[in-house]
């Protein structure tokens, strides 16, 4: 989708870049020497997702110095961040992405694929999709259980919820989510669909028709099941992203003095500055540099910076086990073929990488009211980009979805023949179902004809695990992504069987006449499982929604990377804030549960330090 949509937008991308103007927010220091001192109570390492809701919420307390440093560029010049439909224009292979690939993924037919994450203040939140849930209360229980906290319970992390806001046309939402389950005093503005499309009501039909996919009137997760088909939550208020760096870094808050955001810095290596009092090797300083231009592996002049109180990690699940790994953090024999020295040997760090798949199931209709033509017709695209300057409502204003769901296969399902049922419980879904109104395959040449569904399913309780590893030990060689996709047998009958259900969700009377039939032609003639396997083994690609590689357990696990307090296992002076240090994936998008870890990060910090 990416790269159609990049080439659509390209005009009018270029024009917002001129026309919108941005709130007033300070300027960020881009350059070191720009610092008045390199000590800090926190210095935090990312600016992404959790690392700017824990530098937020830290400096609350204007006594407590925090510094963050971030590898990527600042959201403030990207204007194009902010609408909410174009999000899937904002990567692979941008200014604000990574640009990693992950290596030839054997249950992808050898495929290497992209494995996108934000290069940018805001991180992944100021590029992704906008999808916005807590997952399910058993997602956190189950936390609660594997690390022996019980405060992270999902009836005690409920607390920190988002700000529930009207939708972008301000339009009746009643029937469309419950209030009752939202909080109007977080911080992170959501909100839903802001303009109908023409299959919601075939949607809505739909979840009438078939027992299999009942209505569900809140799709947020948490208090209300996930379970059932309803309207999208986005992380967006009147028709405008909500990331980390527009909601927690808002101009009041980047205006602290005790708080200073360096960006285009990456940090290259924490570096042991004593022993704690209990005989731990303290970690609480750090090198980094300024940010090489993509594929510039010359290291740059080295800054040190000093944590008076702790390091924080938020460098993602990617960025933070591979800056551990460069610290000497990690599996003692893989960092000696790399020549580096080991100072703790954990060989949990990088290991049990965990995502989502995302299978596009793409189908032509027999409809003029989908969005493809938005896709393909300039003036069109000129004039719903007007819209959106102007008003903040119209097609831009809502995510690449209004409606989406999730389910969980039948207990006597034959799935579980082999394995026992993955997911954390009961009022978990195993896999989901995402509805757009136009054609969305990543990769594939948008058709210059023609109307699309897209019926998007992932699985949402996958067994395979993947590892991060370093390809060398120079800090800017991208590390080695290798998540495993599909290699279980868990995982290829779950992505078959949400296909099916695909298939069957399409079948409903609602579509009679509009569905036409399968785009793909390996689609059309799956006449078995392992034609539909095939199918989906040459289709799949990520969700890029990693996580476990620097995994929580109890303290005295022998496992793990992380204590149920965020600690580094084995070292002082280092916590680790991001999605990184969820053992299991979620059930649903990451981004929600990334931003209630922070909040009770911030929380557990203070307590600790005051
Ligand atoms: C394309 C895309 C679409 C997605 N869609 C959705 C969605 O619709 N809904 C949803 O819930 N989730 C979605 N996700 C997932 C979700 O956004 C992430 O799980 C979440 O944002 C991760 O938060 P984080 O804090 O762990 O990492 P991030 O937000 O990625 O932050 C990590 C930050 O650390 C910085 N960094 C890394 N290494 C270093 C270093 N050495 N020095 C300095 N800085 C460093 C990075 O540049 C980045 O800014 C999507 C992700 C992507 C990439």
């Amino acid at each position: 989708m990416a790269d159609f949509l990049r080439t659509w937008l390209s005009i009018g991308l270029v024009g917002l870049v001129f026309y919108v103007v941005l709130p007033a927010r300070a300027v960020l220091i881009t350059l070191p020497l720009q610092l008045n001192t390199t000590f800090y109570d926190y210095v935090i390492v990312g600016g992404g997702t959790a690392g700017l809701t824990l530098a937020s919420r830290l400096t609350e307390n204007a006594s407590t110095t925090v510094i963050v440093l971030e590898a990527g560029i600042s959201d403030q010049h990207f204007p194009n961040l902010q609408i909410p439909f174009i999000a899937p224009t904002l990567s692979p292979k941008t200014q604000v992405d990574w640009n990693t690939t992950t290596t030839a993924q054997p249950g992808l037919n050898n495929r290497e694929i992209p494995y996108i994450r934000g290069h940018v203040l805001g991180g992944s939140s100021s590029i992704n999709y906008l999808f916005h849930q807590y997952c399910s209360s058993d997602d956190w229980d189950r936390l609660s259980s594997i690390s022996g906290d019980i405060n992270w319970e999902w009836t005690r992390m409920a607390k920190y919820h988002e700000n529930l806001v009207a939708s972008a046309d301000f339009h009746n939402t009643i029937g469309q989510f419950d209030g009752s389950d939202h909080s109007k005093t977080g911080q992170v503005p959501i909100s839903l669909p802001g303009s109908n499309q023409s299959i919601d009501t075939r949607v809505l039909a739909t979840t009438q028709q078939l027992a299999e996919f009942p209505f569900n009137l809140d799709t947020g997760g948490g208090d209300h099941s996930l379970l059932g088909v309803g309207f999208l939550i986005s992380s967006a208020g009147n028709g405008t992203r909500s990331s980390s760096s527009t909601t927690y870094l808002n101009s009041s808050v980047i205006n602290r003095p005790n708080l200073v955001v360096l960006v285009n810095v990456t940090a290259t290596m924490l570096f042991q500055s004593g022993n704690s009092t209990n005989g731990l090797p303290s970690f609480r300083s750090l090198h980094y540099t300024a940010t090489p231009p993509p594929g510039n592996l010359t290291l740059g002049t080295i800054q040190r910076v000093t944590a008076t109180k702790e390091i924080i990690l938020s460098a993602g699940a990617i960025g933070t086990p591979q800056l551990l790994m460069l610290s000497g953090i990690g599996d003692s024999a893989a960092l000696a073929r790399l020549q580096i020295n080991t100072t703790i040997n954990n060989p949990s760090v990088g290991a049990n990488l965990s995502d989502h798949m995302l299978i596009p199931n793409v189908f032509a209709v027999n409809g003029t009211g989908t969005l493809d033509d938005l896709l393909r017709n300039a003036t069109t695209q000129a004039s719903t980009l007007n819209q959106w300057k102007t008003t903040k409502k119209g097609s831009f204003a809502n995510s690449v979805s209004n409606t989406y769901g999730f389910t969980r296969f039948p207990a006597n399902s034959s799935i579980f023949n082999t394995t026992p049922d993955p997911s954390a419980g009961p009022n978990t879904p195993h896999w989901e179902i995402i509805l757009s109104n136009f054609f969305f395959q990543p990769g594939t040449a948008m058709p210059s004809t023609g109307n699309f569904l897209t019926v998007v399913t992932v699985p949402s309780t996958p067994t395979s695990r993947g590892s991060v590893t370093l390809r060398s030990n120079n800090p800017y060689d991208q590390p080695i992504v290798d998540p495993q996709y599909l290699t279980t047998a868990f995982d290829m009958s779950a992505a078959v069987e949400s296909v099916k259900g695909a298939l069957r969700f399409i079948s409903a009377p609602a579509w009679s006449g509009y569905v036409v039939g399968n785009f793909s032609n390996v689609l059309k003639t799956a006449t078995s499982d392992a034609l539909i396997e095939q199918y989906i083994r040459g289709i799949a690609g990520s969700a890029f929604h990693g996580v476990g590689t620097a995994a929580m357990s109890s303290s005295n696990a022998t496992t793990g990377v992380v204590n149920s307090d965020l600690t580094l296992k084995g070292v002082d002076g280092v916590r680790i804030v991001d999605s990184s240090v969820f053992p299991f994936i979620p059930s649903c998008h990451t981004q929600g549960p990334v931003y209630l870890l922070a909040e009770r990060a911030a929380d557990i910090i203070k307590a600790a330090n005051n």
